[in-house]
């Protein structure tokens, strides 16, 4: 890992030739949407969506960083459109999916990388530094699944939703407004599971572990350091590892699979832990 924030992670020339499992027209004929698809991990969906013959939508807030990666999947021959979007806006949502989604011809799969959040003790949230996080996280990515659900069922086409949240179980500690968040996505996404079944809805999330993106700029150098020993395989995976389990279960080969929360994680949700705020003096060890 490196300090210079553009430099965490995989880059576009390795997310553009990495090797993969999937074949190259394992989506072809299929539309993607990948919100915060300019980030690290979206961007690593979108580029092996792309590369596996889907037509691409990227969203998010910040319109330099969408253009550099529409600009660098075009250059490489991929089909991608970015516009920006911000998911805690349900109005910006309903225009997305009325305008570029429609004219574009509609989705087949949505994924929500859109997300984040700042480490901090609990007990010191504002009440305003809350509600950012359960907007951002659960409000924010309820409004895209549900967009996307009516578009489905309003145009008669099945489709899919994949959700990144964070692993939940255990051992995650500083962040426990995303764990708000994220467990409430990950309770909805059951929910609906069932409830949109019937309109050849799938809907699953995945739980990355620690995964090196330009998303780790938030958190203190020293606290990064950590995270690579946060799980029993004592390394971090990369946007590589939760892109392929995104396409696994998102595309056709997940396709009696609905309702799952799947722990892409190193096995963090068994063994480990990591303090993104440093971990307490009552915590270390002797
Ligand atoms: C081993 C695994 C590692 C950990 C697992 C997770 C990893 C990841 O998720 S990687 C990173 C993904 N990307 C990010 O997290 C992006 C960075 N975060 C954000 O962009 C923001 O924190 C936000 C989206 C969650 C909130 O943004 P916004 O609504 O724009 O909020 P403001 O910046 O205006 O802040 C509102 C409010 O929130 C409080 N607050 C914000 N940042 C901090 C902070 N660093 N420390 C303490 N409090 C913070 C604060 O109350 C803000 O209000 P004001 O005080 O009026 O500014
Ligand atoms: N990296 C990791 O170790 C882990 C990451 N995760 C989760 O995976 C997801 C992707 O994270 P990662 O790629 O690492 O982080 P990044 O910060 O690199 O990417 C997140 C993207 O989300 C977009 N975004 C955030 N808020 C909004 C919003 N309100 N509207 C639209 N777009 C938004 C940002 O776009 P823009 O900059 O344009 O605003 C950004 O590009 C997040 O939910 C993250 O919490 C979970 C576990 C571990």
């Amino acid at each position: 890992m490196t300090d210079d924030p553009m430099k965490l992670g995989l880059d576009d020339a390795a997310l553009a030739v990495h090797p993969t499992v999937f074949a190259a027209d394992a989506l072809a004929g299929k539309r993607v949407l990948v919100s915060g698809g300019a980030g690290g991990i979206g961007r690593a969906v979108a580029w092996l969506a792309g590369r596996c013959g889907a037509e691409l939508i990227l969203t998010g807030r910040d319109a330099g960083k969408l253009d550099s990666a529409v600009q660098a999947m075009t250059a490489a021959g991929l089909q991608v459109q970015g516009h920006v979007v911000d998911i805690r806006k349900p109005e910006t949502v309903a225009d997305l999916f009325a305008g570029p989604v429609t004219e574009a011809g509609g989705i087949d799969l949505l994924v929500n990388s859109a997300g984040g959040q700042f480490p901090q003790a609990a007990i010191d949230f504002s009440a305003k530094g809350w509600n950012a996080v359960i907007d951002n996280n659960l409000n924010g990515t309820w409004h895209m699944m549900q967009a996307a659900a009516r578009h489905w069922r309003d145009t008669s086409r099945p489709g899919s939703i994949v959700n990144i949240v964070v692993v939940v179980e255990h051992g995650l500690y500083g962040v426990a407004h995303t764990i708000a968040a994220r467990s409430g996505v990950i309770g909805v996404s059951r929910a609906v599971a069932v409830e949109w079944a019937p309109l050849g809805i799938r809907v699953n999330c995945i739980a990355p572990g620690a995964i090196e993106t330009p998303g780790w700029r938030v958190y203190a150098p020293e606290a990064r350091a950590t995270y690579a020993r946060s799980n029993p395989m004592m390394r971090a995976g990369t946007t590589w590892d939760i892109a392929e389990s995104v396409i696994w279960v998102g595309g056709t080969s997940g396709g009696y699979v609905t309702g799952e929360t799947i722990n892409v994680a190193g096995g963090s949700q068994l063994w480990g832990e990591t303090w993104t705020t440093g971990r307490p003096d009552w915590f270390q060890p002797g």
